[in-house]
């Protein structure tokens, strides 16, 4: 566990110019670990994202008795057990911040013969866990959770599972995955519908590893009995952590960058279709696909950018970049609406709420709805704001110093190392005046 005292101190103006590559995709990382240690043979891992979150995935499963080797930077060679192979941990399952641990383990470990305790930090036992659990209990699973529905979540296990079919009522891969996991435990089919389409990498890896994934329309099924095949995984540089850069660039004039080798998975490039939308100037140079998941660089240079409505179906293909979208849209020119984004109250933090009183606290008008945000661009004052340790909006805030009239003080900044430990470094690399205090 880290303090809070950790704090990032911007100073204002300049513009980003140079190439980088940003830290490894946070989701294939977590199911590159999970579907490596449920597979026959060695799955060797490059590119993998070496932050507390994805490192919250691979210490679960080496309690559980997976032997996971990690080599030079971001590589990772996992000996899997099979899915029948993992092991009784001595302890409970400590996820820190991470949601897409404990959702997606909820899952897989309730059809397992053993019993299991997964538990969070202070952030991940507010957020809801009702939205895996139900369906689990309706395929046969046991598991207890606080009144409230959170975690802690105690899974009990040797309670054989049944496929079915769930209509997921929140368009969330991470309920998505979690069913798929337990799929493969349960007898016959399990299946899910989607109410709009929601990244599919838990889909891709599972076929990736010679496992069936079938889709029909917005339905997603397994059968039980397959077995998974050990394959190598080469991931790419996430793209909601290029997003910071993304918006960088395009606020601050005389931006030039290049982002190397980032996902661009159809179910993941939102912010870049609303960030076009908004008048940005983002090239992808040299398209590609690797280890089944589309990659492109990505060359982003300043532009005027204009207030918009968010067209709705963007949301999910974008749910984890609107704090650093907020900073977009204070810096365009006229007003941007966001709806149907409820979602993101369940975050890490209230990221509708935190957004809007950090973009207040520095002279914008923005007003927080129930699903979104109301957002008139303006001029960036100064000030002193609290990422409430969550660590996508601790870097929005430094990528809005870009334009800010003075120094932006950003508190409660520890937590950026769940998922871009590298953010600091590579943010100076390319121009960024930040500094670090503890
Ligand atoms: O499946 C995943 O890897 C994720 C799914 C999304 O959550 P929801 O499924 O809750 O939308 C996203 O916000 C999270 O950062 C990662
Ligand atoms: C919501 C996020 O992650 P998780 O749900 O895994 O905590 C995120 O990284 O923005």
């Amino acid at each position: 566990m880290h303090s809070k005292q950790v704090q990032f101190h911007v100073q204002p103006g300049g513009c980003l110019k140079g190439e980088g590559r940003v830290a490894g995709d946070k989701s294939i990382s977590h199911r590159s670990v999970m579907l490596g240690s449920i597979a026959e043979g060695v799955t060797h891992v490059k590119g993998w994202l070496e932050a507390e979150d994805a490192l919250s995935t691979l210490a679960a499963f080496q309690a559980m008795g997976v032997k996971i080797e990690r080599g030079g930077p971001g590589e990772l060679t996992v000996h899997g057990v099979g899915l029948h192979g993992l092991k009784a941990p001595a302890g409970e399952l400590y996820l820190g911040n991470s949601g897409t641990s404990m959702r997606l383990l909820s899952g897989l470990l309730s059809g397992q013969p053993f019993d299991t305790v997964l538990t969070g930090d202070e952030s991940l036992s507010r957020r809801p866990m009702k939205r895996v659990t139900a369906p689990l209990r309706d395929m046969g699973a046991v598991i207890e959770t606080t009144e409230a529905g959170t975690a802690p979540l105690r899974i009990k296990g040797g309670h054989q599972l049944k496929g079915m079919h769930y209509d997921m009522p929140v368009a969330s891969a991470q309920v998505k995955s979690c069913l798929l996991l337990a799929g493969l435990y349960a007898e016959g089919e399990t299946s899910v519908t989607e109410p709009a389409p929601t990244r599919d990498h838990t889909e891709r890896m599972l076929q990736g590893f010679g496992y069936e994934v079938r889709r029909d329309g917005d339905k997603i099924s397994v059968r039980s009995g397959g077995k998974l095949t050990a394959c190598d995984i080469d991931v790419p540089a996430d793209i909601s952590s290029a997003a910071f850069f993304l918006v960088g660039a395009s606020i601050a004039e005389g931006s030039d960058i290049t982002l190397q080798h980032v996902g661009i998975n159809p179910t993941r490039t939102g912010v870049i279709d609303i960030l076009k939308l908004m008048g940005a100037d983002i090239e992808l140079l040299n398209p590609r696909t690797v280890g089944g998941e589309p990659v492109a660089d990505l060359r982003v240079r300043s532009a005027k950018l204009k207030g918009i409505a968010i067209p709705e179906e963007l949301v999910p293909l974008a749910i984890d970049e609107f704090p650093v979208l907020f900073v977009a849209a204070a810096c365009a020119e006229g007003q941007t609406v966001l709806t149907g984004a409820e979602e993101l109250r369940v975050k890490e933090s209230d990221r509708i709420q935190v957004m809007a009183d950090g973009l207040v606290a520095l002279g914008i008008d923005a007003k927080p709805t129930p699903d979104g945000m109301v957002i008139q661009g303006g001029r960036l004052g100064s000030g002193r704001v609290n990422s409430r340790g969550d660590h996508r909006i601790a870097m929005s805030f430094s990528i809005a110093a870009l334009r800010a009239s003075g120094t932006i003080d950003i508190d409660d900044c520890a937590n950026v190392n769940t998922s871009f430990p590298t953010f600091v470094s590579l943010a100076k690399n390319l121009g960024l005046n930040i500094s670090v205090t503890e």
